[in-house]
């Protein structure tokens, strides 16, 4: 597996917000996200075998798991990981332009699903078939940029969405966050609202935590 980093944190975004978890980043992307955070994850990663991925994730004393990156589904291998990892409590932050069909998880594992908008400029890598996968459990994140993208995510849940958490958060400095919540509330939608915690935290282009 090519590695990008793996670190001990706490959860800073989704439903486990707060949680101390291990962050196992695999190296790679397919998408070129404009706002990505994280694009020294694109080429810079260490070859690792899933036994040496393991030991480390293990390493730490925590049973909770994110597996992020660059894209975590570009490498098979993960099935391996997550299938050692049964016992553990893992999300797998996907960019949503893979086919998760292909990835049937266990019971204590789920997917955090970015639907990708407009201001990504990736909206049309957004594999819309996923809707029909996800599970009560599983999350699926909207990261906005201004009100065209709230408008253009409200309109494509209401026609795709069949299961699972909602989430809309703010792209880091690009708007003010509060206008998300303004609009949520005008529209009564039930989703979460959430910020990155860690870039509260820490200085937000800190790497490892
Ligand atoms: C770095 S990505 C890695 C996982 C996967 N490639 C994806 O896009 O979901 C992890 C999460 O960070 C979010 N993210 C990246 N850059 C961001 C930014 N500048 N502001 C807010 N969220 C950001 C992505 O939308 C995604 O939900
Ligand atoms: N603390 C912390 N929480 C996170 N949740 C998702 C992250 C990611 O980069 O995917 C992330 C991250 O990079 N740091
Ligand atoms: S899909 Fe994720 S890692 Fe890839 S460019 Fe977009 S935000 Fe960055
Ligand atoms: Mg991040």
């Amino acid at each position: 597996m090519k590695v990008n980093e793996i670190f001990l944190s706490i959860q800073g975004e989704g439903i486990s917000t707060g949680y101390p978890t291990v962050f196992l980043r695999l190296a790679g992307c397919n998408l070129r996200c404009r706002y990505c955070d994280t694009s020294y994850s694109y080429a810079e990663g260490e070859e690792m075998t899933v036994e040496e991925v393991f030991k480390k994730v293990t390493s730490y004393g925590y049973k909770r798991v994110c597996l992020t990156g660059g894209e975590p589904l570009l490498q098979q291998e993960i099935k391996i990981l997550l299938a050692a990892l049964k016992e553990y409590e893992i999300n797998i932050e996907t960019n949503g332009s893979v086919d998760i069909c292909l990835f049937p998880l266990g019971e204590n594992h789920r997917f955090t699903m970015d639907i990708k908008t407009p201001s990504s400029g990736e909206a049309d890598s957004n594999c819309l078939s996923n809707f029909k996968y996800l599970r009560e459990k599983d999350e699926i994140k909207i990261v906005l940029g201004d009100y065209q993208d709230y408008l253009w995510a409200r309109d494509l849940l209401k026609q795709h969405y069949k299961k699972g958490i909602i989430t809309f958060s703010p792209i880091y400095n690009r708007i003010d966050p509060k206008k998300i919540v303004q609009w949520m509330l005008e529209d009564r939608i039930d989703a979460r609202f959430q910020l990155q915690l860690h870039k509260i935290l820490w200085h937000p282009e800190a790497r490892g935590v």
